[in-house]
């Protein structure tokens, strides 16, 4: 049986921390692929991301091409509406039965794990949700109820202090950005000229 990991995020942009976690959790979980998903509405974020869904989902692959465990799913933009993961689970569970899928998610999203849409139904599903620890965020499963918290594995990572809000404001400052991203999306930002003043 395929075991994958599933890296859901609003990529606005994909950045070197997003790629990180994801080597991460092949190199230490065995997972044979992951997959990642850009959103079309991420569920607990205000506001539409900066750059559009076209762009978003090119610049994933962008960063995605050449690895060879590295897939990209546009089935959240496809859907359209807000991305429930659940939703999203349970469709690529139909498309590939053969499949054990994981969830991979940084400290941010383990805070609010809980409040997930039909989060025991989602945990249900998969085989673990896979948490890393970022700057300012710890891998702290305390608050979640314990049937959820047994669900999480946690594993660490070389810690990136990197987010798409601060790559957006960098760029909005006109400051370099080179590095945070992978060349290939550096090369897209500026050519598209998005995240500008
Ligand atoms: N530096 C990082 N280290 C580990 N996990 C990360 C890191 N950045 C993002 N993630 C995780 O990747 C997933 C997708 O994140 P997302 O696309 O929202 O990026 P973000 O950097 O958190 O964006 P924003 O700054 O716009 O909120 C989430 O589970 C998030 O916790
Ligand atoms: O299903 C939910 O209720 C849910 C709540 C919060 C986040 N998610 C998913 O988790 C991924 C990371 O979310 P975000 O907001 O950090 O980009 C993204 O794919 C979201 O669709 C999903």
């Amino acid at each position: 049986m395929l075991r994958a990991g599933i890296m859901g995020g609003t990529f606005d942009p994909i950045h070197n921390g997003h790629l990180l976690a994801a080597e991460t959790a092949l190199d230490v979980f065995g997972l044979d692929e992951i997959w990642f998903v850009p959103a079309a509405t991420p569920p607990l974020k205000s506001g539409a991301p900066d750059a559009s869904d076209r762009m978003r989902l090119d610049m994933v692959r962008l960063a995605a091409e050449g690895h060879p465990n590295f897939r990209v799913l546009d089935i959240e933009l496809e859907r359209g509406g807000v991305s429930y993961s659940v939703d999203t689970v349970a469709a690529l569970q139909e498309r590939c039965p053969d499949t054990l899928l994981s969830y991979i998610i940084g400290g941010d999203r383990i805070g609010d794990l809980a409040q997930w849409h039909r989060v025991a139904e989602l945990a249900e599903r998969l085989e673990y949700f896979i948490g890393f620890s970022r700057p300012g965020y710890p891998a702290d499963l305390s608050a979640l109820p314990s049937p959820l918290r047994d669900k999480v594995k946690t594993a660490d990572m070389p810690q990136m202090e990197i987010s798409s809000t601060a790559v957006r404001l960098r760029r909005a400052e006109g400051r370099s950005i080179r590095f945070l991203v992978p060349d290939s999306v550096y090369e897209y930002i500026m050519r598209n000229d998005i995240y500008g003043s």
